[in-house]
């Protein structure tokens, strides 16, 4: 569990975090979102202690990171895949992480072989693609086997194989109980691989939802409706109390209806359909409609 309570933290003028307060559960992945520089990444590097809150509270299985016995075993963490020397190589990495925190060297092979790194362990990290370098920070963020993960941009510089990847590790390592706290600017990304999402803008929280339910708040269903006469059947369909918007020529776009009613509508009147599909929102526009005041740089 990871828990933030009131949490701000300034730099000078700039309030990157202001008065957050929202708690990550154990066995769900919890995607973090936000429009870039909302404070995502100040709030985790508050969660490892790295920046100090200028007030409230960041804490980790109940006790400050700073606090923990062992914190590779209790949070494994990747907020830079770039920060690995680059003339070390990637077993060598991990062995000298590991034996620093007290871990079996035999992790280091496992958490390579789950990371797909195991032909290049003997490999410099100079030649690592970004795809390979995000690999290799998950794998040291496993190497203590920790019942918390929190990743900042995991899928950043990954192919669509390896987001497919991560997508399933990540929800594996959610349902053996662990919890997952991943952050993204990408709601459509966030909307595969997150069940419950924390959404903030200018360092404050604007959403702490269930992703069916942010879906259910924020997307408008609608269904498109093609039919040789529009006109006719927007006037049937608005004496229902749907709204209908004729988009393009045999085309409606109708709010309010269901497909069943509106076909129900079409067959009782004779009107020939073409086309019913029901449709939803992007997660993505939702995002954007709820985040557009918050976005810092346009
Ligand atoms: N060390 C610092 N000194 C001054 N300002 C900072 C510092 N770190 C972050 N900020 C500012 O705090 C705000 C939040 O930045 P942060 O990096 O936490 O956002 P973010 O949500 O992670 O953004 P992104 O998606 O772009 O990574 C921004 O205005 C940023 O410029």
């Amino acid at each position: 569990m990871i828990e933030i309570r009131n949490l701000t933290k300034r730099f000078g003028d700039v309030v990157a975090v202001d008065d957050l307060t929202f708690t990550v559960r154990p066995g769900t992945v919890t995607g973090f979102l936000g429009p870039n520089g909302a404070g995502k990444t100040t709030t985790m590097r508050s969660i490892l202690g790295i920046d100090r809150p200028t007030s409230g509270s960041a804490t980790v299985a109940g006790r400050h990171y700073s606090e923990l016995p062992r914190p590779m075993r209790q949070v494994g963490s990747l907020l830079d895949a770039r920060a690995v020397h680059p003339a070390r190589k990637a077993r060598d990495h991990l062995l000298w992480l590991a034996r620093s925190n007290g871990i079996p060297a035999r992790r280091v092979g496992e958490v390579l072989e789950t990371v797909g790194l195991e032909g290049v362990g003997g490999k410099r990290s100079r030649g690592f693609s970004l795809g390979m370098e995000q690999r290799l920070g998950i794998a040291a963020a496993l190497l203590g086997d920790p019942p918390i993960l929190m990743l900042d941009e995991p899928v950043n510089g990954l192919d669509p194989e390896g987001i497919v990847w991560i997508r399933t590790l990540l929800r594996s390592l959610a349902d053996e109980g662990r919890t997952i706290f991943i952050s993204s600017h990408l709601m459509s990304e966030m909307s595969l691989t997150a069940d419950h999402l924390i959404v903030i803008g200018r360092g404050r929280l604007i959403a702490d939802t269930s992703l069916p339910d942010f879906i259910k708040q924020h997307s408008t269903p609608s269904v498109l409706v093609r039919t040789p006469n529009p006109s006719e059947l927007a006037t049937l369909l608005k004496d229902r109390g749907a709204g209908t918007t004729e988009s393009e020529r045999e085309t409606l776009v109708v709010t309010d209806l269901d497909s069943a009613e509106i076909f129900g509508v079409a067959v009782a009147n004779d009107i020939v359909l073409y086309e019913l599909t029901p449709r939803q929102v992007s997660l993505e526009e939702a995002f954007m409609e709820l985040t557009r005041e918050e976005v810092e740089y346009r």
